[in-house]
């Protein structure tokens, strides 16, 4: 019970297929985070839930209730958005009460009890009776929140709400926004372009490009298991190298890659693209190297150190080094990789299931 269940929805917008066939199950009290690139569909797909656009095709279930038929207002959501959309003639008091009158059927003394309890939590406790208009990026932010605290919402949804704040206030914020979906023990839809904040929050992450879904996963998973070539290229900064190559028995082969993989890929065309994180890259010697070739450039972090080289076929790897090598552009550089191998199909670009 609780869940919603977004089932095979499409929605073309402009002539543009904004929502491609899209279908994910919320649990109740899980955080669920959709993460794509500007443009991916994040946003339509929200406002598809909560009733401001109707899909082409597909259906959205509450409580295993169809709401996609329902004008937004009786969907019964809790939503927080970018502009958080404050009223700018009300008080914070007036905006974080406005959900709740105008719903109607709570008494006055309950709605005052709730909004001094929901800004209490959120530190706006002496800010009730101050206009919108003078508060902080992160003040506003909180008052959204805490207008969505306020109700007894079936489903709460979250659209790139920190985008507005600098970095350590997002960070504070994000605590709070758990804390509330924590309290509140519904499913949640939280919408961003930004993986850190996805895999800081997340119970499940879907990965969305040009309207699709590419993969549902736990972070974790979408590090160690990517389900093709575009998770691995979005998720992990750097990201994952992806080498063309030949299978050649146990070694994926291509000019200056000898890479030996722990499995026979099935791969009727014998070729496949070879997957490594650039923190699995250690120094070698060149005779016996799984990857060689000439040094771009190489840049120095806080911690460590990013290389970057072109295999003998202009494939461009990066390594990132724990100690740093005495290296420039233009050297010979040569590595091994220590760690899991992912094979990719060449032609459909999914991941090669293990054998
Ligand atoms: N009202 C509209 N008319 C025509 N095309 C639209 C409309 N709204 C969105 N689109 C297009 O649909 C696609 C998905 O847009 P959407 O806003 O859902 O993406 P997004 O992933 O939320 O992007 P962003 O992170 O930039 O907000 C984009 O190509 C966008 O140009």
């Amino acid at each position: 019970m609780g869940e919603l269940e977004v089932r095979g929805v499409s929605k073309r917008l402009g002539g543009h297929q904004a929502v491609d066939d899209v279908s994910f199950t919320v649990a109740t009290g899980e955080l669920f985070v959709i993460l794509g690139t500007s443009g991916s569909g994040k946003s339509t797909l929200l406002r598809l839930i909560c009733g401001l656009e109707r899909p082409d095709a597909g259906q959205i279930l509450l409580d295993g209730r169809e709401i996609h038929t329902l004008p937004p207002r009786q969907r019964n959501l809790g939503m927080v958005f970018q502009d958080y959309g404050l009223y700018p003639a009300m008080d914070v008091r007036g905006n974080i009460a406005y959900g709740l009158e105008s719903r109607g059927g709570l008494p006055k003394d309950e709605i005052q009890r709730r909004v001094v309890e929901a800004a209490g939590k959120l530190g706006l406790g002496e800010m009730l009776g101050r206009s919108t208009q003078d508060l902080s990026g992160g003040e506003q932010q909180r008052v959204a929140l805490a207008r969505a605290m306020v109700k007894d919402a079936d489903a709460y949804l979250f659209d790139e709400p920190l985008s507005n704040l600098d970095p350590k206030l997002r960070h504070h914020a994000r605590r709070d926004i758990v804390a509330v979906h924590r309290e509140k023990k519904r499913p949640s839809v939280y919408v961003t372009h930004d993986q850190s904040e996805a895999f800081a929050m997340a119970d499940l992450v879907a990965v969305m490009s040009h309207g699709r879904v590419q993969q549902v996963s736990t972070p974790d998973e979408l590090l160690s298991a990517p389900a093709n070539t575009f998770v691995a290229r979005f998720v992990g900064s750097p990201p994952m190298n992806l080498v063309p190559a030949a299978l050649d028995g146990g070694v994926a082969r291509a000019s200056g890659v000898e890479v030996p993989i722990e499995r026979v890929a099935r791969s009727g065309s014998g070729r496949v693209i070879v997957g490594f994180r650039p923190e699995s890259m250690r120094p070698a010697h060149t005779a016996s190297a799984a990857l060689s070739g000439t040094v771009v450039d190489v840049e120095e972090g806080f911690v460590e150190q990013i290389v970057r080289f072109t295999t003998g076929d202009g494939t461009e790897v990066t390594a990132v080094l724990e100690d740093d090598l005495p290296i420039g552009p233009g050297d010979p550089v040569a590595f091994d990789v220590d760690g899991h191998v992912h094979l990719f199909d060449p032609v459909t670009e999914q991941a090669i299931p293990r054998a």
